[in-house]
């Protein structure tokens, strides 16, 4: 019998108990490492290095030491990596004191500058030399950035070949297909530094988490041990029904893959799939499966598998390799001539893309493809294996959306035929409409500068019955209106009304106002009025009282011949004359009303105090200058009966 005392404390395996230090260096490895304490990616000691002191201040690390703080006082390394090596060895024993303890020393750094560049090989000599497995996280600098910095970059990935057990490169370049090209630079910063921190969160879960099918130290180093490496670095991390599906293709989506291509010539493959409770094992084994398709039978795979609680329905998979720099640009290369050429799409998912002859997948795919045809994808006629590349594109925009379009949209479809479903799309309609459009702004300015702004929407708006209206309307404007006015005030303005017309046109009406005029007859005459007043019979009568003698003479005479023929009304009326009281009230006579007021004070006023009017001496010697005639007047003649009336009575 087999005696065994569950009392008996074992040794804890090592990784569980594995201390990890995350160490940034320069001004990428800072960054880097705020990402990775936003993220709360990893459960480490963080620690933040610089040469200057500036960038030093903002790091969000608990832990700082500023290099060479003596030397460099507090100002950076100025893109050469010797002042950051010199800064780095003199701070060597702060460096020490903070890797030391650690099983795992993690190095984060931007090669090409000087800080990153010259003092990351020295960190990990001393990393290494405290005992610690070394791993490097360095970006390489972008194309743009010049030579020199390649360079330096390069010199930096020699010195640290010799110190590290990993070097985990990620090519800048190639990572700003991480984001839409439209994009900002600080977005493509981001996005780099986001996938380092998963990839380094991900390698350090693999050595450390425990589980099922355990990932160890050593087939790590297996996966990366390549001479003169350069990482393949695979992340997806997918929930839901498709999960599986979509975790694989995300993971192997990424630029650090080159889409899967760079697996091709992969000798090590390391797997590690990790997930909830809920995690199936045929989920595992179709995944499995499918990612086989993706690399040559001779690659050897090492899979891991781990079931964290914390991940709920979730479930990640990680894809490390390593390539030596020549095979990296090499097959760098072929995939992107491969990529520019218009690809035809069945071949690229049969190699790399594992989405249609996976069951799940497929089904996932289906999906997918419902819910991007429903809003905006009406009637392209396109092959369902376009489909299928077209919804892999639009899945994930941030990962590398251009390279695939660009393969993917000439090869298949026939030009004529999107277009055919484009164009029934813009209905008719839209034609008329900018005219409109026009209009409203036109009525708009109008609203806001007044009617010369009107002009310009009088001709598409003006219906042609006010036309006529508006003609009349215009003419007398044109008279009336000063010259400026007149022309910008063509047409529109059936506002002006005839009545304002009439104040304007009063003063002189000239021939060419006749002319017009006659346009608006009823008007004019309104208008026209007071320059020819009608005759009050009152008017006549006030004329003759004034008349002295000698006019009344003159009137009798030359008005005999007329009154010989004159047996109309007209005549009746003015031998009778109503009475001036009587006239007052008539719709003339008020317009005469000030007239009549005046001439009866007249009267009254102009004679003076005393006056009394002689009575009429027919027998008077003195007759004036009628002394001598014939007297016209004889006794007991009615005087009030005007002269010429007399004299028709005594002829008659
Ligand atoms: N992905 C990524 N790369 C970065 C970032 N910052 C800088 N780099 C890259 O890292 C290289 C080195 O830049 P820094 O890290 O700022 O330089 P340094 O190491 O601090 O050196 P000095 O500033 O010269 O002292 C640059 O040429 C970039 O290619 C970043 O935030 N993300």
């Amino acid at each position: 019998m087999v005696e065994f005392d569950r009392t008996l404390e074992r040794e804890p395996a090592p990784a569980d108990n594995l201390k990890i230090c995350v160490v940034g260096i320069g001004g990428g490895g800072l960054n880097v490492l705020d990402r990775i304490s936003l993220d709360r990616m990893l459960d480490a000691t963080v620690v933040a290095m610089h040469t200057d002191v500036r960038v030093l201040t903002h790091s969000m690390s608990a832990a700082k030491i500023q290099l060479g703080a003596e030397i460099m006082r507090g100002i950076g390394s100025g893109g050469d990596p010797e002042l950051g090596r010199e800064a780095a060895i003199a701070s060597r024993e702060k460096i020490r004191a903070v890797v030391s303890g650690h099983n795992m020393v993690f190095i984060c750094c931007g090669l090409g500058g000087g800080t990153g560049s010259g003092a990351a090989p020295v960190v990990a000599r001393i990393a290494k030399e405290s005992g610690a497995l070394v791993f490097v996280f360095a970006t390489t600098p972008f194309v743009f950035e010049g030579r020199r910095r390649l360079k330096q970059a390069e010199t930096a990935m020699d010195e640290l070949q010799g110190h590290v057990d990993a070097l985990i490169l990620f090519e800048n370049n190639r990572m700003g297909e991480l984001v839409l090209p439209k994009e900002g630079i600080q977005k493509a910063f981001s996005q780099a530094d986001q996938l380092i921190g998963h990839s380094l969160r991900a390698i350090a879960t693999m050595v450390t988490q425990p589980g099922i099918v355990r990932m160890g130290l050593a087939d790590l180093m297996t996966a990366l041990n390549s001479p003169n490496a350069r990482c393949l670095f695979g992340f997806g991390e997918a929930r839901g029904a498709n999960r599986v599906a979509d975790a694989l293709k995300r993971s192997l989506k990424s630029p650090l893959v080159n889409q899967g291509q760079l697996l091709q010539n992969a000798r090590n493959l390391l797997v590690h799939v990790a997930g909830g409770e809920s995690l199936t094992l045929s989920e595992v084994e179709a995944l499995m499966k499918q990612l086989s398709k993706c690399v040559p039978e001779s690659t050897q795979i090492m899979f891991g598998l781990a079931v964290d609680p914390r991940m709920g329905d979730a479930i990640s998979v990680t894809l490390v390799s390593s390539l030596s720099a020549q095979e990296m640009s090499t097959e760098s290369d072929a995939g992107q001539k491969e990529l520019k050429q218009p690809q035809p799409q069945p071949e690229r998912n049969e190699n790399h893309a594992p989405a249609l002859p996976f069951e799940t997948e497929k089904a996932a795919v289906e999906a997918e493809v419902k819910r991007e045809e429903a809003p905006e994808a009406p009637a392209l006629p396109m092959a369902e294996s376009k489909v299928e590349a077209e919804v892999e594109v639009k899945q994930e925009p941030a990962v590398v959306i251009a390279p695939v379009a660009v393969a993917v949209a000439p090869a298949p479809a026939p030009v004529p035929a999107p277009v055919a479903a484009v164009e029934p799309t813009p209905a008719p309609a839209p034609a008329p409409a900018p005219k409109f459009e026009v209009v409203t702004s036109a009525m708009v300015e109008r609203d806001l500068f007044g009617a010369e702004l009107v002009e310009s929407v009088a001709p598409a708006t003006e219906p042609k019955p006010q036309q006529a209206v508006v003609s009349t309307t215009h003419a007398q404007v044109r008279i009336t209106i000063p010259k400026q006015v007149a022309e910008k005030e063509p047409a529109v303005e059936e506002p002006v009304t005839p009545k304002m017309e009439a104040h304007v046109v009063e003063p002189p009406p000239a021939p060419v106002v006749e002319s017009q005029v006659q346009a608006a007859p009823v008007v004019q005459q309104s208008v026209v009025a007071p320059a020819a007043p009608a005759k009050s019979i009152f008017s006549v009568i006030d004329n003759a009282d004034d008349d002295d003698d000698d006019e009344e003479e003159e009137d009798q005479q030359g008005h005999e011949a007329d009154l010989e023929d004159s047996d109309t009304p007209w005549a009746d009326k003015y031998a009778h004359p109503p009475k001036p009281a009587a006239a007052a009230p008539t719709a003339e006579g008020r317009g005469r009303e000030p007239a009549m007021a005046s001439a009866a004070p007249i009267q009254g006023a102009g004679t003076p105090a005393g006056f009394k009017q002689g009575n009429f001496n027919l027998n008077q010697d003195e007759a004036g200058r009628f002394k001598g005639t014939t007297k016209t007047i004889v006794e007991g003649e009615d005087l009030d009966v005007p002269t010429w009336m007399r004299l028709k009575q005594k002829r008659s």
